[in-house]
Order: structure tokens, then C-alpha cells, then sequence
């Protein structure tokens, strides 16, 4: 049986429950279960807290786990995880926070205290980048510790910035890092039931992104209209009764189908139907 770890609480939680539900899991009812054996599928899941599953998964005693790349980078399990597959849910960034005006570049850190609770992902950065700082390593609230005096400035998760803002700080400098829900495995190892994992976690995703597109065209627009719809790998082409016109449907991008619809409409194309992908295999 696969053995795979998710997130039992937390910001990720729910998003990777929900993806692994509809990739037909069997997942837990009831937040107070910590293993749901799926038999029918081989599978097993245990459900951690989301900073542990890098732990786990490291040394071998899991085979995969659903976490955040900042908390799979933080656990510093170096070399003995990889990531296999990012899962488009989950997305903030990991980013340096002070007071309003107090700096302007991530050079002015050196001879500061950074408040965190990355801290190794934190240190490596620093010392990737030689900036000679305090790390000071908090549970969380992270934004109070300037204000009460125990650091300097900060390193945290940022999604909406919102916390930062109530708080009266503001970012500086680059982004340490992007991060987003993401599937790790034990680095080089390919366990029994891994793949089909990956394939459904990969449907959920297209699924998630695509809309299937249906319309009717003059048979000499057809390589115009191709332009516009390329589908992910060529587009389906039946004949009509009225011989002149052809059918074509096509997976376009969600977030352009209004645009691609538009366009299709003033080259020509009429009866444009969009509709939604239930489930896929790619
Ligand atoms: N708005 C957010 N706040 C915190 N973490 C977020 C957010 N959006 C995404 N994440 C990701 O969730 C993971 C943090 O998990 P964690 O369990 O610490 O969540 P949490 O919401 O901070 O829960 P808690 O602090 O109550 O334990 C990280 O990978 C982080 O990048
Ligand atoms: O940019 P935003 O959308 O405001 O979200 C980011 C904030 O959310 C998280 O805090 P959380 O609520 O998990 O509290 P914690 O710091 O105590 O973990 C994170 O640590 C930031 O503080
Ligand atoms: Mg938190």
C-alpha cells in the first residue's frame, strides 16, 4: 500500500483533502482521524501536521506527502525528499517584513534580528547570500515581535498581506520564495501506486484549469480557427450535415475563454459551447 501523509490542519488542510477527494480517495470525515485506509485504491493516509510530513517522508517511513514548499525547504531533509509535482493550491510567498519605512533592501539586515518561524529556510538564505543577521525563532503571530522588541524586522508567509498591513509593516526587497501546496517523495524512489497518484493528482488539476470548447465553423477557417484553439494536443474535427461546416471542440485555459470566445466569434465560428471538465486522465 502507498502510504502518503497530509496536512491535518492549517492553511492547507482543507485544499488537500478536497484534491485528493476528488481524485477518488477515500478521505476522513471527521477532523479527529489520524489514518483512512482507502483498500479498494491500496492506499493509505495519515494526517500530520504539515510541517512533520517533510520529517516523515525523509526518512523513509512515508513514501509521499502533500505540504508547502516553504515547509518541505524549511526542514532542511536535504537531498533524502524531492519535490514530484506542484499542485496549484496553497500559493503565498515567503517574503522580509519591517516597520513602515524602516528599510528599503535586504543589505540592511546585516547586524539584525529576524523574527521567523522558517528559520531554516531562513538561515540558508541568509547565508546564500552572506548577509550576517540574529535569527530569532518564534511559533507564530510573527508580526507582533517587532512591535513588543524581540527582533528587528521579519520573515513570514504573505498571502493577501493583509496581517502585515493591520500590523503596520510592509514588505522589502525580492520574494525569498514562491511557494504552493506541493507533492513530495523520497528522492529516486518510485513506490507501487505512485504513479496512478500523480495521473489523478494531474487530472484534478487540468480539470481544475481547463473548460472543453464546442463550435461550428466554414471548413476553410478551420486552420485560422486552430490558431486560437490549439488544444493541449490537437483539436477534434467531425463533419456536419451541412457539408460547407465543420465541428470542432478544443480544450482552451479557463481564465481565457471569454477572450478565445470573442475571437472565435468574429472569425466566423457560431453555436461556441463551453462546458466543464468533470474528470480527465491526460
Ligand atoms: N494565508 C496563509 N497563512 C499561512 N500559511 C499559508 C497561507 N496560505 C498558504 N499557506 C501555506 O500553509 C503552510 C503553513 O501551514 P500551517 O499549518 O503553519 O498553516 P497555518 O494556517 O499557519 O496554521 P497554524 O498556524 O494554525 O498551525 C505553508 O506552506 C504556507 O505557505
Ligand atoms: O497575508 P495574509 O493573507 O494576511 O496571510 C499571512 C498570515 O497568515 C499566517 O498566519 P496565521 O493565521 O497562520 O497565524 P500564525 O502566524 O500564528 O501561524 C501567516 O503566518 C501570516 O501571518
Ligand atoms: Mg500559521
Amino acid at each position: 500500500m502507498l502510504r502518503v501523509a497530509v496536512p491535518n490542519k492549517g492553511a492547507l488542510s482543507e485544499a488537500a483533502t478536497s484534491m485528493l477527494r476528488e481524485s477518488g480517495y477515500l478521505q476522513r470525515r471527521d477532523n479527529r482521524e489520524l489514518v483512512i485506509v482507502d483498500s479498494e485504491n491500496e492506499i493509505e493516509f495519515f494526517y500530520l501536521r504539515p510541517r512533520d510530513i517533510a520529517v516523515y517522508v525523509g526518512r523513509g517511513i512515508l513514501d509521499v506527502g502533500l505540504t508547502g514548499r516553504d515547509l518541505f525547504l524549511d526542514a532542511e531533509v536535504n537531498g533524502d525528499a524531492e519535490e514530484i509535482l506542484p499542485l496549484g493550491v496553497g500559493a503565498s510567498t515567503f517574503r522580509f517584513a519591517g516597520p513602515a519605512g524602516a528599510f528599503t533592501a535586504e543589505s540592511e539586515l546585516n547586524g539584525k534580528r529576524i523574527a521567523t518561524s522558517y528559520d531554516g529556510l531562513l538561515r540558508g538564505y541568509l547565508r546564500d547570500r552572506g548577509i550576517d543577521a540574529e535569527v530569532v525563532r518564534l511559533d507564530g503571530a510573527i508580526e507582533s515581535s517587532v512591535r513588543l522588541g524581540v527582533a528587528d524586522a521579519i520573515a513570514d508567509v504573505v498571502e493577501t498581506g493583509n496581517t502585515l498591513k493591520a500590523a503596520g509593516m510592509e514588505t522589502f526587497g525580492e520574494p525569498i520564495l514562491a511557494s504552493e501546496a506541493v507533492l513530495i517523495g523520497r528522492t529516486g524512489a518510485s513506490p507501487a501506486g505512485l504513479e496512478v497518484l500523480k495521473r489523478r493528482l494531474t487530472g484534478v488539476l487540468v480539470a481544475r484549469r481547463y473548460v472543453m470548447l464546442d463550435y461550428d465553423i466554414r471548413k476553410e477557417l478551420v486552420e485560422q480557427a486552430f490558431a486560437v484553439t490549439p488544444g493541449l494536443e490537437s483539436p477534434t474535427v467531425s463533419p456536419l450535415a451541412d457539408s460547407e461546416w465543420v465541428a470542432v471542440r478544443s480544450m482552451v485555459k479557463k481564465n481565457k475563454t471569454n477572450t478565445i470566445m470573442d475571437e472565435l466569434y468574429d472569425l466566423g465560428a457560431r453555436a461556441i459551447l463551453v462546458s466543464q471538465i468533470h474528470a480527465c486522465r491526460i
